[in-house]
């Protein structure tokens, strides 16, 4: 029977005795070790591995310790992992030895070929890390920035994100000053924390107060009965974005300096005073000196949250930025209604030359629309409002005379380029010499 169990075993298995004679071995050992029974049964190991038909007897080494030996064994050019285990008869003598024996250079051989896909993969991986260190330079979580100016910003907002400080983000209606609060609430250390924004344009002046400090109950006619905290105190332990500062109201900017630097609130109505611990960033599109220099914005409250200034540039004065983030909410657009739209060259040159002084959100609300509207797959520029010279009828107050000119210069040269291709027929169109034309190139940052 036993006999019967070896045999039908798949692995490789070899029996000697008590003084060291071969008495059994399956099938599986001679397919595996090329060894077949003459050389080893009714045969003494010693003898074996004197004739060299194995290099070592696992066996033999069992017979001398007692216990159970694994060793390298070399057969036939196979390099052989051999088990050997001691059978005990009832008075504790080795009355046989049980060997198995597994062929390692198979197991090698896998070995190199893991660590071949594993240099692969490493390699791949080494890759993919390059090809996300791209993306991450202009994508920071959703905020595209390429442009030098807005990898200053972003850079700013890495360094300040592990404080506390107050931050005061300045730019333009629609540069991004949200999506920037959004980032620093994200890279902070309150980033699970409660995120209260506040639109202070949006809120009724008369409720402004009692929405940001709350009110106790009974506080005044028309409130909940119960009182309720205000969003300053739902911010505690988080962060709160004062958006468009500029719009408090005069009267309640005594009261957010006094928050703000005491840190505790006081509800409309109630006397005790409640500790808050929030973070604050506040953003306005107005020039808060002015306000300050004509009496509308208080100076003090102006330098409490002007801590950390973050300036955020228009779109004309970062014009890297203008493809990729054309790009970005086409892809954007397409995706929400599973179109496949394309932005030609000319459109794109045409948006690098153009004032956008509805910024971000004009072209992200642009390009949708044209998404939707364009017929053809290609989105070009004669498609765009602006293409037919609308681009720059001046805005005197937000732009100096200068750079209304600069805007017109940088226009016609891109056209005149994107029309002829080389700098001397653009030259001779714009009636400049070619040098000239170079020359302007450059200041114009084209
Ligand atoms: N760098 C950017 N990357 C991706 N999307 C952006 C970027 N800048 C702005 N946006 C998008 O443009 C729109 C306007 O941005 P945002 O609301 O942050 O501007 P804002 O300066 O706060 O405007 P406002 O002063 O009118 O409140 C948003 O939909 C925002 O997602």
């Amino acid at each position: 029977m036993y006999e019967k169990v070896i045999n039908a075993s798949y692995d490789p298995i070899f029996i000697a005795d008590k003084d060291g004679y071969g008495i059994k071995m399956n099938e599986a050992y001679t397919r595996v070790t090329g060894i077949t029974e003459d050389q080893l049964i009714g045969r003494h190991l010693k003898d074996v591995v004197k004739d060299g038909i194995i290099s070592e007897s696992v066996s033999l080494k069992v017979l001398k310790e007692k216990k159970q030996v694994t060793i390298i064994q070399h057969v036939n050019g196979k390099e052989l992992l051999v088990t050997g285990n001691p059978i005990f008869d009832d008075k504790g003598n080795v009355s046989h030895i049980v060997t198995n024996l597994r062929n390692i250079s198979a197991l090698k051989s896998l070995e190199a070929e893991l660590s071949r896909t594993k240099e692969l993969a490493n390699k791949y991986l080494q890759e993919i890390k390059i090809y996300q260190k791209k993306e991450d330079m202009i994508s920071h979580e959703g905020v595209i920035a390429n442009s030098r100016q807005m990898l200053n910003v972003i850079n700013l907002v890495q360094k300040i994100t592990p404080f506390n400080s107050t931050v005061l983000l300045l730019g333009e209606s629609g540069v991004g000053k949200e999506v920037i609060a959004n980032l620093i609430q994200k890279w902070s250390t309150r980033s699970n924390k409660p995120f209260i924004k506040v639109n202070c344009a949006a809120i009724p002046k008369e409720l402004i107060e009692s929405e940001l400090f709350g009110y106790e109950k009974g506080a005044f006619t028309g409130a909940d009965s119960r009182g309720r905290p205000g969003l300053f105190e739902q911010a505690h332990t988080g962060t709160i974005f004062l958006d468009e500062i500029g719009e408090m109201p005069l009267q309640l900017q005594g009261k957010l300096l006094r928050v703000l630097q005491e840190f505790e609130v006081t509800r409309i109505g109630g006397r005790r005073t409640i500790k808050i611990d929030v973070r604050v960033i506040s953003a306005t599109n107005k020039d808060l000196e002015s306000l300050v220099k004509r009496g509308e914005f208080r100076e003090d409250l102006y330098y409490r949250l002007n801590i950390i200034p973050i300036k955020i540039p228009p779109l004309r004065k970062r014009q890297e930025d203008i493809p990729l983030l054309a790009n970005y909410f086409l892809d954007q657009a397409n995706q929400k209604y599973h179109l496949n739209k394309q932005l030609t060259d000319d459109a794109l040159l045409a948006m690098k030359a153009y004032a956008w002084p509805g910024n971000v959100r004009e072209m992200q609300n642009l390009i949708e629309r044209l998404v939707i509207t364009t017929e053809a797959d290609d989105i070009t520029a004669s498609h765009l409002p602006f293409s037919n010279q609308t681009a720059f009828v001046p805005q005197p107050i937000q732009k100096k005379m200068k750079e209304v000119l600069q805007d017109i210069e940088r226009e016609m040269i891109l056209k005149a380029i994107s029309e002829y291709k080389t700098t001397r027929k653009a030259a001779e169109v714009l009636g400049i010499s070619q040098s000239a034309l170079v020359k302007k190139m450059q200041r114009l940052g084209i």
